[in-house]
Formats: structure tokens, C-alpha cells, sequence
């Protein structure tokens, strides 16, 4: 089996609280796998203890005990951050840099070369679709174009694995489509995504696992389609069915053991309605 793009054991936080003899358990002995090429979906109420677990992953926070790999190397080494990227929940830009220079910082903080930062940076702006933004200054870009330059700035030294923390926070619905189909563009190129977020419609459209914390404990786990799918039901969506075919099935249904729970025309969401109200007309 290959190498795991994040495994964490037996981890635990406990916070002091300063002036007080209290402490806070942020987690609590949790252990998870996220195997390569999977987009992970890490859930929880808020305080639930999110944010911790991905600061531990990726050595901002040291645990109180355990331990956290990235690719079979300890989040505490150096070299562990060589293969991510991160995007924190509310990430600090300098408004006064434009989009191009922006990355051309960050690129020169991971160490890269001019010349790759140049390839780089140019490739980047096109894949968020920042193009024609780059030489303006970040001040002046709304909250998605933020979190799209925020995507390009974890993206910038290729990394293996992405963690991301809330990354379509105060974007609006188009907005947060946009950065879903990057997530699942990344994935398509073989990276990993770490994803935390309340927005569970979205995690649903994109992540194939999830893990559930509560109070620092992992209560649920697994792949999301199992944790989800209701056991004993069965659902058959018809296209033109004629009444006649209707009353064949009901009437089956109805000499058979089993029962017609509910019979509705499907819907589609407010998020699928709304885009289709408010995107681009077509000629
Ligand atoms: N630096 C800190 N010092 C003390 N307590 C902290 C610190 N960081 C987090 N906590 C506490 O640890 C618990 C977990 O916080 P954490 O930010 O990890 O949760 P979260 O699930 O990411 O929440 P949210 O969804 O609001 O971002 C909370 O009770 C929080 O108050």
C-alpha cells in the first residue's frame, strides 16, 4: 500500500488557559488516515477542534501527545512541509501587492527560483482565473478573488497535499462553485486535499470521506456515500414516466412486502436554483 498523505495517532491538545488553572481539550485521542488522492472532509461543530488537528498536521501546533505524518514524515521535521500547501481560515495578504506579486512572495519564501516562480505564477493565475487581475493590487479584490489568490499561493511550490481551512468562507454561491471546481481540478491532479468547512452541501459534492469531530472527538468516520445512504431504502428516479406505468408500480408495490415510503418529484437545490437565476443568461 502507499505511503499515506496524512496519518495522525492517538492525538491529543490540551490548551492552558493563561491567569487560570483551567484547560481546554481541543482533541482528544484521535487517529485518522488520509490515503493519497483523496479529498478529506474534516467536519465538526465550531470549537470542535478542526483547526488544531491541521495546525498539528502541519507543525504550527505541537501536541500534547501523538504524533502526525505527512507522506510517512513527522509533522515536526522540516522537510514534512516540502509537500503542502495551506490555506488558513482567514488568511492575511498585503493589500498593497498585486495578485502576480503576491505569488512571487510567496514563491520566494518556499525558495524557488525566478525563473520558476515566473512559470509558475503565470500558470497559477490562469488555473484560479486571475488572469486579467494580476497586476491589480489585492486590496481591491472581492472575497472569492482573495480565497482564488489564496488557492494560487498554496498551490505555488506543487504541492502533494492541500490543506484547507474554510476556503469558501463569505463567498458568495458562484463564488464558492468556482473554488469547489478547483478543489476538484487539484484532485484530477492527483493532490490530496485536506478540507475543513461548514458548508456541508459543498463537502458532500466533493470529498469522498469524512471524519466527524465533536468536542475534539472523533465520533464519526468514514467513506461519505456509506455514512450517508439510508440502509432499508431503495430510490428509482423516472424520466416521462406515463400514469399508466405510475399505477403499474404501485400497484406492484402495493402486493409486494414491501412499503412506498414517498413519492415526490426530485428537486434541485437552492444553490443549483439560484446559479441558474442569477448566472449568465444564454442567447
Ligand atoms: N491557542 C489556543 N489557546 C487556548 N485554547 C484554544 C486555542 N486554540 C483553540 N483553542 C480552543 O480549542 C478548542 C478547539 O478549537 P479549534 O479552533 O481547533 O476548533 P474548530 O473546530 O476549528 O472551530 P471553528 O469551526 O470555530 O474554526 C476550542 O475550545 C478553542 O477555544
Amino acid at each position: 500500500m502507499s505511503t499515506p498523505a496524512i496519518s495522525i495517532q492517538n492525538l491529543t491538545k490540551v490548551y492552558p488557559i493563561p491567569f487560570k488553572r483551567e484547560k481546554v481539550t481541543a482533541v482528544q485521542d484521535l487517529s485518522l488516515t488520509v490515503e493519497a488522492g483523496q479529498v478529506y472532509g474534516l467536519l465538526g461543530p465550531n470549537g470542535s477542534g478542526k483547526s488544531t488537528t491541521m495546525k498539528i498536521v502541519l507543525g504550527l501546533v505541537t501536541p500534547t501527545s501523538g504524533r502526525t505524518e505527512i507522506f510517512g514524515r513527522d509533522s515536526n521535521t522540516v522537510e514534512s512541509r516540502e509537500d503542502v500547501g495551506f490555506l488558513p481560515e482567514n488568511p492575511y495578504f498585503y493589500k498593497y501587492l498585486t495578485g502576480a506579486e503576491t505569488l512571487d512572495f510567496y514563491g520566494k519564501l518556499c525558495g524557488l527560483s525566478r525563473a520558476k516562480i515566473r512559470d509558475r505564477s503565470k500558470e497559477l493565475l490562469k488555473l484560479v482565473g486571475l488572469e486579467n487581475a494580476a497586476d491589480r493590487r489585492l486590496g481591491g479584490y472581492s472575497k472569492g478573488m482573495l480565497q482564488r489568490i489564496g488557492l494560487a499561493q498554496a498551490m505555488i511550490q506543487e504541492p502533494r497535499l492541500l490543506v484547507l481551512d474554510e476556503p469558501t468562507a463569505g463567498v458568495d454561491p458562484a463564488g464558492s462553485r468556482e473554488i469547489r471546481d478547483l478543489i476538484l481540478d487539484f484532485k484530477q491532479r492527483g493532490i490530496t486535499v485536506l478540507l475543513c468547512s461548514h458548508l456541508l452541501e459543498q463537502v458532500q459534492e466533493i470529498c469522498d470521506r469524512v471524519g466527524i469531530l465533536d468536542h475534539g472527538v472523533l465520533i464519526r468516520e468514514g467513506v461519505l456515500g456509506d455514512l450517508i445512504s439510508i440502509e432499508n431504502q431503495t430510490e428509482i428516479i423516472l424520466e416521462n414516466a406515463p400514469p399508466e406505468l405510475l399505477a403499474q408500480i404501485r400497484e406492484m408495490i402495493g402486493k409486494s412486502s414491501g412499503r412506498l415510503v414517498a413519492e415526490h418529484r426530485p428537486q434541485k437545490t437552492l444553490e443549483r436554483y439560484f446559479l441558474d437565476v442569477t448566472g449568465p443568461k444564454q442567447s
